[in-house]
């Protein structure tokens, strides 16, 4: 069996990435936008980097391809895309297919949000869908 280190010391081969403490320069940057892979009851409990786009990893080919029905426009920005998950494993993972499928200026966070946590960087709470 293929190692989940392994893939994801392969994947961190590849895709540009960055502690938090780095990354945390990015934040609030035009033409940059967060993107939070981790669950929803993940970003309920721990709340989320502010201004943060969350795309639940098990939608993320769907919604980066844009002649996919569920295309987000939030990836067809042409900006630089920063993703987090919780420690940087997720996160390494999707920025690599990420990468495959065409997306440019893909980098992950490498501590992922415990990283930013102990970084004393700001995070929100999850807002609530209107309605
Ligand atoms: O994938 S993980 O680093 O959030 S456990």
């Amino acid at each position: 069996m293929k190692r989940v280190k392994d893939m994801v010391a392969e994947a961190n081969a590849r895709v540009e990435h960055a502690p938090a403490a780095e990354m945390q320069a990015l934040h609030g940057q035009e033409g940059v936008t967060f993107v939070d892979l981790r669950d929803p009851r993940e970003l309920d409990r721990e709340g989320m980097i502010p201004g943060a786009f969350h795309c639940p990893r098990g939608m993320l080919e769907f919604w980066i391809d844009p002649e996919s029905p569920y295309a987000k426009p939030q990836f067809q920005t042409g900006g630089r895309f920063v993703f987090y998950c919780a420690s940087g494993w997720r996160s390494a993972l999707s920025a690599q297919v990420a990468m495959e499928m065409g997306l440019e200026g893909v980098s992950h966070i490498s501590d992922g949000f415990s990283g930013w946590k102990a970084a004393g960087a700001p995070i929100a709470e999850r807002p609530k869908k209107p309605g």
